[in-house]
C-alpha cells in the first residue's frame, strides 16, 4: 500500500534529493509543498524539526515530512549546527573555512534530521542520518548550499565534485530517509 506524504520544504535541492532517494520506494507516494516555515532558535535539528514539523502539520492538515539539516564542526563543539544556513548566508564558503583557521582540528558532520506525522496534534516521529568528514576550501559545483566545502570522510572529493547519485548514496540525507523508508516498508 503507498501512502501519500506531504514533504513541506522551501529548498528546491532538498526536494530534488528526497525525490531521487525514494524513487523506486514503493509504500511512499510523496508530494511537495513549498513552505519556509519559521524555524525554533533551538540546539538541535532534531527540536527544530519537531517543531516545524507540527506546524507543517496544522497548515497542510494531512501527513507531512520534514526535514532539518545542520553543518557541524567539532572544533566549535559542534556549532554552527541548525545555524549553518544563515552562516553561510553571511560569510560563505570562505567565511566558514576562516572560523576553522584558528584550530587544528577540520572535522565536522552533517546531520540530517526528518520529521513525519499524520496530521494535527499526532505524534513526531523522528529520523536521523549523520556523515562524518572534513571542512575544505571550495571546489565543485555552487549549485547547493555548503556541498563544496564538506568532504566525507573516505574521499578526496567534496559533496558537490560527487555525482549526484554518489552523494545520494553516502550522505546524512540518504541516511536518514533509509530509516523513514524502514518505518513504511
Ligand atoms: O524549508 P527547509 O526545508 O527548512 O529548507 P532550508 O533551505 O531552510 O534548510 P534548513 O533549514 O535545513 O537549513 C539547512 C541549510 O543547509 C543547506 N543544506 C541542506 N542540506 C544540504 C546538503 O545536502 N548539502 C549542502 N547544503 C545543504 C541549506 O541550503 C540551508 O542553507
Ligand atoms: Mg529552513
Amino acid at each position: 500500500m503507498s501512502r501519500t506524504i506531504t514533504f513541506v520544504t522551501g529548498n528546491a535541492n532538498k526536494l530534488r534529493e528526497v525525490q531521487a532517494i525514494l524513487a523506486g520506494s514503493p509504500s511512499i507516494n510523496l508530494v511537495n509543498r513549498k513552505l519556509d516555515l519559521p524555524e525554533l532558535q533551538a540546539a538541535t535539528t532534531r527540536e527544530v524539526s519537531i517543531d516545524k514539523c507540527r506546524r507543517a502539520a496544522e497548515i497542510v492538515n494531512a501527513p507531512v515530512l520534514v526535514e532539518d539539516t545542520s553543518l557541524c564542526f567539532n572544533a566549535l563543539n559542534s556549532l554552527p549546527g541548525p545555524y549553518i544556513k544563515w552562516f553561510l548566508e553571511s560569510l560563505g564558503h570562505e567565511g566558514l573555512n576562516k572560523m576553522l583557521d584558528g584550530f587544528a582540528d577540520r572535522s565536522g558532520y552533517a546531520l540530517c534530521t526528518f520529521a513525519y506525522c499524520e496530521g494535527p496534534g499526532k505524534e513526531v516521529h523522528v529520523f536521523e542520518g549523520k556523515t562524518d568528514g572534513t571542512i575544505v576550501r571550495p571546489r565543485g559545483p555552487l549549485d547547493f548550499g555548503w556541498d563544496p566545502i564538506f568532504q566525507p570522510d573516505g574521499y578526496n572529493v567534496t559533496y558537490a565534485e560527487m555525482d549526484k547519485a554518489e552523494k545520494n548514496k553516502i550522505s546524512h540525507r540518504a541516511k536518514s530517509l533509509e530509516k523513514v523508508k524502514a518505518f513504511f516498508a
